[in-house]
């Protein structure tokens, strides 16, 4: 039987599993294969955004597995996010549209805002997702994310979207937007892995009823990337003979040991695979806990590191990672 995640309540009174699937560069045919195989094992949350462009293959993906009867629209909890060139209100809810069609769905159960900046809308394809200046930094909007956000709330009222939340947002921007908001965010999705413990945002956020996702969970092991390349990857800790060991004692992947320690700091990892055996192996982290002492060891890797640091957009004012946390 496939491993059953367990669901956290959100602060609006709903629930999410606390485990899903990243859907960042599963494209095409790769991306429906990846989300029907985690379906079959089990998963019942997957990530996506309208930068990934994936939208639609998740969504036939999800929509195949209904028909095939193996599950119904409210099993599986969709997260998708509103792209940085889309942040002026008047965008808000046509971006939401488009990830609606694109997915063939009639609801989001979670839409994010998926940066604090706002870029300078530049049209709906592909193509217009990265607006750059000669010196390759991202062309700005000075939209107010607070603007943006009340957009997000009239998704709400009007049933599109049963929750909403941020991401990439640090602690004074978080409060900032709870002094000034309707609806509270119910995540903030941040990176979150050995390299990037982030304790103390998990502890701020804890205190506001919102819950951390782990995004980049495993710190991308040899992961290209377009957007930042592989520069910004820190060391992780899947190769490190300590993390292997612990995983011996348990019959667990260092991977494992990976993600049941970012289910110990009390996040919701996405861990993003296309490979059937380790999309088997991420989501199979409920049968063991970590020691104290276990914990310490992988306490001991925090650097502070980013995989993503989005440095071309650091000029922005609401660049997110200048504060500490
Ligand atoms: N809000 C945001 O700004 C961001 C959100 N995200 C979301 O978070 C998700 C996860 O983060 P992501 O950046 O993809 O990085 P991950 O840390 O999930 O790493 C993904 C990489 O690790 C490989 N991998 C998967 N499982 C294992 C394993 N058990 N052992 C070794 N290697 C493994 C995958 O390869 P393979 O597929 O070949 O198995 C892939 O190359 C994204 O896919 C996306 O949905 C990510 C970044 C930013
Ligand atoms: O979600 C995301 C996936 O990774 C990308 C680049 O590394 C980010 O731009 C983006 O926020």
């Amino acid at each position: 039987m496939a491993p059953k995640v367990p669901n956290v309540r959100l602060n609006n009174g709903l629930e999410m599993p606390m485990l899903g699937l990243g859907t960042y560069l599963a494209t095409e045919e790769e991306g429906i294969a990846a989300v029907k195989m985690a379906i079959d094992e089990g998963y019942r949350h997957i990530d996506t955004a309208y930068f990934y462009q994936n939208e639609n293959q998740v969504g036939q993906a999800v929509r195949a597995k209904i028909a095939e009867g193996l599950i119904k629209r409210e099993d599986v909890f969709i997260v998708t996010k509103v792209w940085n060139t889309y942040h002026a209100p008047e965008h808000v809810a046509e971006a939401c549209q488009k990830s609606l069609d694109n997915l063939g769905l009639d609801y989001i159960d979670l839409y994010l805002i998926h940066w604090p900046m706002g870029w300078k809308f530049a049209g709906w394809s592909a193509d217009d997702l990265m607006p750059m200046d000669a010196n390759g930094k991202s062309i700005v909007s000075d939209v107010d994310y607070l603007d943006t956000w009340k957009a997000m709330e009239a998704l709400v009222k009007e049933g599109k979207v049963k929750s909403i939340g941020v991401s990439n947002f640090n602690s004074k921007q978080l409060t900032r937007l709870l002094g000034n908001c309707e609806i509270k965010p119910v995540t903030n999705q941040v990176e979150v892995n050995p390299a990037i413990n982030q304790r103390k945002l998990i502890e701020f956020c804890r205190q506001h009823d919102i819950v951390i996702t782990a995004y980049s969970p495993l710190g991308r092991p040899n992961m290209a990337d377009p957007v930042v390349g592989t520069a910004g990857i820190p060391k992780h800790a899947l190769d490190d003979p300590r993390v292997i060991e612990i995983g011996k004692k348990y019959g667990k992947t260092a991977g494992q040991v990976v993600l049941r320690y970012l289910i110990e700091l009390g996040t919701l990892p996405i861990p993003k695979s296309s490979k059937l055996e380790r999309i088997r192996q991420n989501i199979d982290i409920f049968d063991f806990k970590l020691t104290e002492e276990e914990i310490k060891v992988m306490d001991g890797f925090n650097t502070g590191g980013r995989t993503v640091p989005f440095n071309f957009s650091s000029e922005h004012k609401y660049f997110p990672f200048k504060e500490e946390y």
